[in-house]
């Protein structure tokens, strides 16, 4: 199928799950919720991978690999938090024709599989500290209506699993992993975010606190958690009896000294992030890829050849095309002709368009006489005639061009729909108008209920459901690292948007994913 047949802000879910098919990123399968991630998607996710692995590399993170299957035992350890999950953990049961004795977990996120050993592992403050990293998939039998890289029922992702002596380590590289997780977005796929920790009701509740970093999705006005960094403080540690004696305590009589329990963190990141590359960047001609993470930057394309143009000229064209892919290619640039000569070249723009191809070169014989080449940027449209010499230079300049306006011009968008609101009335204005906000809150959970339920749409009578999202309330994203100070909260004067204590951080709320 040739391009697409809906427009991006006219049904956006059909929108998406074409651009994804059409580009040939991803196909259903016959099991809800799960997907196939084809070459054009994976390739990103490779790049992404590559990328963090180095920036973990950095931390002396050593990757490793845990079994997928997680004992009934082992999963029910840590009671008080497994519970909310239960109903979405996928069991095996059966082995061919006969029943396990034991159901076997299939992992859902790996705390329960590794800190057993972890404690068994970490005797001494010179064991630690220990940082591992594993790149693998999960397995989550969500009910809500899944969604293809958003909500799916088996993802890839890495999980970080950290152990440390004390809180500041642990402080620290929660934080550091936080930047890493921000410049994939913002240095890769040029999707601004939102750095802050999560409220008490929406960290993760077996740790001490959750940062996050949450993007945003224009075309719904919907905030994304796009990122996670736990500092899990110790409560795992006393869960698995992670513990080594304390280092820094004088040896009391006899030989033992204090015992410690470890700081641990945990962070990770999954293939969330290609969904959030796709919804922020296409458009109605298919995807937009960001020159870094595209598997091909530059296509080649012959022009201009008509039924005048006899075998040899075609040749020569053709020849023209494949010695400036050899060119670029020699330069480090990703580069590929399509010399296909059962397709017109318009056919072939529409395809490389469809596939968010950053940029097209188009060569024909008049090129040729000029000894030039046009270029046809995918984010604008923008056409130019670029000599072919020194075309290396010019066209990896023109790739770091289009990587930064698409930055830019993302963040203009997510600018665009974030508003500092004070005033009740306005927050729900705000986020009828597609808006995510930053309002003067007093940073309780009972107010955070209110608020959610407040601006749940059922609550504001039939307001024009201006797309088929169920009437879902807002809720605190995060509190922004960054606080807003214009105006500035008054600790003790600035009222909460909510109730009538006083407000202490502003925080970032908006319908969301
Ligand atoms: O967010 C991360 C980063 C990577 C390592 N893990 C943490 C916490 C994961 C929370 N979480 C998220 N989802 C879960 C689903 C489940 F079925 C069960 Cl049993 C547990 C969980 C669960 O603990
Ligand atoms: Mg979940």
């Amino acid at each position: 199928k040739l391009g697409l047949d809906v427009a991006k802000e006219e049904d956006f879910s059909r929108w998406y799950q074409q651009v994804l098919t059409r580009s040939e990123m991803l196909d259903y399968y016959d099991i809800s919720g799960c997907y196939i991630i084809r070459p054009w998607a994976y390739h990103v996710w490779q790049t992404i991978q590559e990328y963090f692995d180095v920036k973990i590399k950095t931390m002396q993170v050593k990757n490793c690999y845990f079994p997928m299957f997680v004992s009934a035992r082992a999963l029910e350890q840590e009671k008080n938090h497994i519970e909310g999950f239960a109903p979405e953990v996928a069991w095996v049961t059966k082995a061919g024709s006969s029943d396990l004795d034991e159901p076997i977990a299939i992992r859902p996120t790996s705390e329960t599989v590794m800190y057993p050993y972890f404690s068994k592992w970490i005797r001494s403050h010179r064991d630690l500290p220990l940082r591992l990293n594993q790149w693998c998939s999960v397995v989550r039998w969500e009910f809500k209506n899944p969604q293809p890289f958003l909500r799916t029922r088996e993802f890839l992702w890495q999980e970080g699993h950290c152990a440390y002596l004390t809180k500041d380590d642990a402080d620290t590289e929660t934080r550091r992993i936080l930047t890493y997780y921000k410049s994939v977005y913002e240095h890769l796929l040029a999707v601004p975010m939102i750095d802050g920790v999560k409220s008490e009701k929406e960290k993760f509740a077996g740790g001490l606190y959750t940062t996050t970093v949450e993007g945003f999705i224009p075309a719904t006005g919907r905030g994304i958690q796009a990122a996670t960094s736990h500092n899990l403080g110790q409560s795992f540690s006393k869960m698995f009896n992670v513990v080594v004696e304390d280092p820094n305590s004088p040896a009391n009589a006899g030989n033992e000294s204090a015992k410690l329990n470890v700081w641990q963190t945990s962070w990770g990141l999954s293939t969330r992030t290609l969904g959030v590359m796709v919804m922020v960047h296409g458009d109605n001609k298919g995807l937009v890829m960001p020159p870094r993470v595209s598997e091909i930057q530059v296509i080649v394309i012959p022009t201009g050849l008509t039924v005048k143009h006899d075998n040899a000229a075609r040749q020569v064209v053709y020849d023209a095309c494949s010695d400036l892919v050899t060119r670029l290619l020699n330069a480090g640039i990703r580069a590929e002709a399509d010399l296909r000569d059962n397709y017109t070249p318009g056919f072939k723009y529409n395809h490389w368009e469809l596939r968010g191809v950053p940029i097209r070169l188009e060569i024909g014989p008049k090129d040729l006489e000029k000894n030039s080449t046009l270029s046809v940027r995918r984010d604008t449209f923008a056409k130019n005639a670029l000599p072919l010499e020194n075309i290396e230079t010019t066209v990896a300049d023109l790739l770091e061009q289009i990587q930064s306006d698409m930055f830019i011009k993302a963040t203009r968008e997510r600018d665009a729909g974030l508003k500092t609101i004070t005033k009740w009335d306005d927050f729900i204005t705000a986020l009828n108008n597609k808006c995510i906000c930053l309002i003067p809150w007093c940073n309780t959970t009972e107010c955070e209920d209110e608020i959610k339920e407040r601006s749940s749409r059922a609550e504001l009578g039939d307001e024009p459901q201006d797309e088929k999202a169920p009437s879902m309330g807002a809720k605190s994203l995060c509190i922004p690292f960054l606080q807003p100070t214009n105006p500035p909260i008054e600790q003790g004067v600035t009222k909460c948007i909510q109730c009538d204590k006083h407000a202490t951080v502003y925080g970032l709320f908006g319908r969301s994913y």
